[in-house]
């Protein structure tokens, strides 16, 4: 066998799994399996299985929708698809939490730790584009990767934060429909992904993760609404954070009870016989409400996917449903009793009015944060008439010129928009600015004040004196067919291997243009050529946009940020 496992934890497991054993330690002689997921927001199968090379090689993953294995030498992270956001590489066992919370276009849905945003982008999907996602992770240098891959993916409808679960707890109580713990655990189940997570779980033991996860998932309980769903996993095989946890959260909440997970998949039973074995374990279902007896029963309908059972590593999953009614498409804060301003827990109530100070220094001004990509951010949402206009009337020129930078960041992109995108009258969502960066920030989210916000919404781009310049989020969550200019290239032409390494591109008037996708056997442009070519220039890869570039004069000036080329 390649992996050298701790002793302590091959010890506890030969216990645990009794008879069980043999074949559970044979699974660590078997290689990883490789999964990818297709992002159901941009293409269904059908027309991915048309245009990828990979098409043949792929087989279901049978848990999930659009999940995939690969071949470890297929490499999907290398093609022009993987930059267009047509596909997440995930972990085939990790694609089951997000499945089981059960998300309906509509809903507001909150994924507590959620970074590097595997399971966002999913739970996004489900969403198709309706409701709202709050994504929050509270490692600061994480939460990078994690709004760069909700944008890649190309989620319109997303807030991203970067906050402790005590912080959310009150700005956001009984606010969602569904909310997914995928918790931070020891990572026994990653042992034969990657043993780096070997020396994690000798460092940080069972023990603190369990403390941890226990605080996360009583704040987490909070912010369900009544009716609404909690999905708890992890991705390591200790009782003392799996169904332990599971057991103390249904001893202090008797409005929750377990949602029993059908086994289908090789997927097993969770084991309400192995809690309390553990030393101490007890201490965490003191004081219970509910009986003992009646919370194991409601164990058994928790989930584990063992490696030696199952085509990928080890997790487990637990669905939990808070009593209630709920119709399952969202609702205002107002309409339930869990809102901010109803609070009936004192203990909430007094952490709201800490958390809400906490936005403001003792004059009462808006506390300001960094946000990930260096800029100033207030954390406050920027009224219309705020700040970023104020800067612009400071050096008016002339008449005209004074008039122009009086404009608002909102109305700045409100000029871009006219002449670049189409349809923008129809969306949903709220215009907003911090700074000089707008968003279009989801309709229902409460004030994030005082809350660490690293994406507001989605962003659209940044207002400068005299002009917009679009962001690559939008390039990545426009369709097509949305830009007044675009360039279709196919991914094997070498042109856009150029594009996404960063270069210029050189092309006559005739090539920007709308037009739909080359179908077999239709080799004609039938699209409208714009009148002026010269401008903003969406770049498509096979019909799915990669980023902007600036046509002027033959040349395409190529606006691909240096984070978001290909290497
Ligand atoms: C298992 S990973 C999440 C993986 C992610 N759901 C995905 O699918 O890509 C656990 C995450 O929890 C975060 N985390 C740890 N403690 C946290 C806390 N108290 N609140 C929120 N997030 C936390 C970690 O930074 C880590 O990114």
């Amino acid at each position: 066998m390649g992996i050298t496992l701790p002793i302590a934890f091959t010890t506890k497991m030969k216990k645990l799994l009794g008879s069980d054993f043999e074949a559970f330690m044979a699974s660590y002689e078997e290689m990883r399996l490789y999964g990818l997921r297709l992002n159901r927001l941009k293409i269904d199968e059908e027309q991915f299985f048309r245009i990828s090379p990979l098409a043949d090689r792929l087989r279901p993953i049978p848990w999930a929708q659009g999940g995939f294995y690969y071949e470890e030498g297929d490499r999907p992270g290398k093609h022009p698809h993987y930059h267009a956001g047509l596909y997440y590489i995930q972990e085939p066992s990790a694609m089951a939490p997000a499945e089981l919370l059960d998300v309906k276009p509509g809903h507001k849905v909150l994924d507590l730790c959620a970074a590097p945003g595997g399971k966002s982008t999913q739970l996004a999907a489900k969403l198709q584009g309706r409701g709202v996602l709050v994504a929050n992770d509270n490692a600061r240098e994480r939460t990078k990767a994690l709004a760069k891959n909700i944008e890649l993916a190309g989620v319109r409808n997303a807030v991203v934060l970067n906050e402790e679960p005590e912080a959310l707890a009150p700005v956001f109580a009984g606010y969602f429909d569904r909310i997914l713990v995928d918790a931070p655990c020891s990572g026994e189940g990653m042992f034969r992904k990657e043993e780096s997570m070997i020396t994690q779980w000798e460092r940080h033991s069972v023990e603190r993760c369990a403390v941890m996860q226990h605080d996360i998932l009583r704040h987490a309980a909070a912010m369900l609404a009544p009716g609404g769903r909690l999905v708890y996993s992890t991705c390591t095989f200790s009782p003392e954070e799996n169904e332990a946890q599971i057991a103390s959260l249904l001893a202090e909440d008797p409005e929750l009870s377990v949602w029993r997970v059908s086994l289908a998949h090789g997927w097993a039973a969770g084991r309400p016989d192995w809690i309390g074995l553990q030393d101490g374990e007890d201490e965490l279902i003191d004081n219970q409400l509910k009986d003992l007896g009646e919370i194991k029963q409601e164990i058994s309908g928790t989930v584990r996917l063992w490696p030696h059972l199952v085509k990928g590593e080890g997790h487990y999953a637990a669905v939990l449903i808070r009593e209630g009614l709920n119709d399952g498409t969202g609702h205002s804060p107002a309409e339930h009793p869990h809102t901010p301003e109803q609070q009936h827990s004192p203990e909430l109530k007094g952490r709201r009015e800490r958390g809400g100070s906490k936005g403001r220094d003792r004059k009462g001004k808006e506390r300001f944060s960094k946000d990930r990509d260096g800029k100033g951010l207030n954390t406050a949402v920027q009224p219309l008439s705020g700040r970023g206009a104020s800067k612009g009337r400071k050096d008016g020129g002339g008449l005209l010129r004074k008039a122009e930078t009086e404009m608002t960041p909102e109305q700045r992109w409100q000029e871009f928009a006219a002449s670049n995108v189409r349809g923008t009258e129809a969306w949903q969502g709220k215009l907003i600015s911090y700074g000089s960066r707008v968003y279009l920030q989801p309709d229902g989210v409460p004030s994030l004040d005082g809350l660490r916000v690293v994406r507001a919404g989605w962003f659209l781009g940044e207002a400068g004196r005299y002009k917009f310049e679009p962001s690559q989020p939008l390039a990545m969550g426009l369709g097509m067919q949305e830009a007044v200019r675009s360039l279709q290239l196919r991914a094997d032409d070498e042109g856009a291997t150029r594009y996404l390494k960063g270069e210029t591109l050189h092309m006559t008037a005739a090539d920007i243009a709308a037009y739909p996708l080359e179908r077999e056997g239709d080799e004609s442009k039938t699209g409208n050529v714009p009148a002026d070519p010269k401008g903003y220039v969406l770049v498509c890869i096979d019909g799915y946009p990669v980023g902007w570039g600036k046509w002027d004069a033959g040349t395409l000036k190529n606006e691909l940020a240096a984070g978001w080329r290909l290497t």
